[in-house]
């Protein structure tokens, strides 16, 4: 059974200019000691569906739709106080600015004893040991711990920020774009970091990023929305060396690798369409090199062959050949012609 099984996940945001459908087809699994990647664009959906596991919504999003079964219970539908009741203790979140996770007016221990002494019911002496053992594990001297935010460094603020979420041994961590404002480098270093210990601890993490490369660094498994819909998932090795969606194949052409510099990119030409009116059929069709004409009317069902590579493209038997071609940057600037 998996730890955290999300099934058609709809979430709507009221706008001015009407419902934002921000999240519409929003499946996913965690199995328990694994770490899964949500990637796509900006805009398309990730931070909502991640935040809402946590029962954290903004005040105009509503749930349209669906489930989120966490150990065996379906979350929605629950009371508020129940689901917060899980927040630190078994689901912890890690913002997509350290900065949102740490108070710039409190020293970094302070904050972190905070945790542990009023959500996780500690003593002072007790909290006091557990915080410089978290700052240890996460490689901070925990002498900083008398620090202000301000005197860390963008990687050790995010190390603070995942010691803090790992604070109370949760069972699943969801990480914001955990790395995006670090460089390179500082990247790799937060990157190891967090897998070495998600191994230790046995904590299954939910890495949210735009950047393929991130999560073919850390991920075992990989989930790829594009404009609210969840358009492929599967294990990190056939989502990234098969893909089956074009707008991975897209993906997997527009990042540098992590571990190794050069190759030429190719970003995917034009934007995600505007989420308050989705096109019909395959919202990526506008935007897809091999998009058909039935891609544009009918929207393709997000089918799960027998390996458990899921994907929502027609011409997903195809997939092979058109990774080929994909992988030719002209096949992706034709688009842009064709689109202008
Ligand atoms: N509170 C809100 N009210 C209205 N629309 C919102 C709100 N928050 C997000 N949106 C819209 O919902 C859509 C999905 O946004 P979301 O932040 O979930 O995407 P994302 O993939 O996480 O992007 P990013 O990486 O930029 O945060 C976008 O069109 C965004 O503009």
């Amino acid at each position: 059974m998996s730890l955290l099984s999300v099934r058609d996940l709809a979430i709507d945001y009221a706008t001015k200019g009407g419902s934002l459908h921000a999240v519409s087809r929003g499946t996913l699994e965690v199995g328990a000691g694994e770490v899964v990647g949500l990637v796509g664009e900006s805009g398309c959906g990730k931070t909502t569906l991640a935040r809402a596991l946590t029962g954290v919504v903004p005040r105009n999003a509503t749930f349209e739709a669906g489930e989120i079964v966490f150990e065996g219970r379906n979350l929605l539908g629950r009371p508020v106080s129940e689901w917060r009741d899980l927040l630190w203790r078994k689901i912890s979140f890690v913002p997509q600015s350290s900065m949102n996770a740490l108070d710039p007016v409190y020293r970094v221990g302070a904050q972190m004893d905070e945790v542990l002494r009023l959500r996780g019911g500690m003593g002072r002496a007790q909290a006091r040991e557990r915080t410089d053992e978290l700052f240890r594990m996460v490689g901070l001297d925990p002498r900083r711990g008398t620090e202000y935010p301000h005197q860390f460094s963008g990687g050790m603020r995010q190390r603070a920020a995942i010691a803090m979420a790992l604070a109370l041994q949760p069972a699943l961590v969801i990480a914001d774009e955990p790395v995006t404002a670090l460089d390179v480098i500082v990247q790799r270093q937060v990157l190891d970091t967090l897998r070495d210990l998600q191994a230790r601890l046995g904590v299954s993490v939910l890495l949210v990023t735009h950047d393929i490369s991130v999560v073919a660094y850390v991920c075992d498994r990989v989930v790829v929305m594009y404009a609210g819909e969840v358009v492929e998932s599967g294990t990190a090795r056939d989502v990234l060396e098969t893909p089956r969606h074009p707008y991975t194949m897209g993906l997997t052409n527009a990042f540098p690798d992590l571990e190794r510099a050069g190759g030429t990119l190719a970003p995917i030409a034009g934007g995600p369409p505007d989420l308050r009116h989705p096109p019909r059929g395959c919202r990526f069709a506008e935007r897809c090199p091999f998009a058909l004409a039935r891609c544009r009317a009918e929207t393709p069902p997000l089918v799960v062959a027998p390996n458990g590579h899921a994907s929502a493209c027609w011409r997903s038997d195809e997939a092979p050949a058109l990774s080929e071609l994909a992988k030719d940057p002209s096949t992706w600037t034709l688009t842009s012609t064709s689109a202008a």
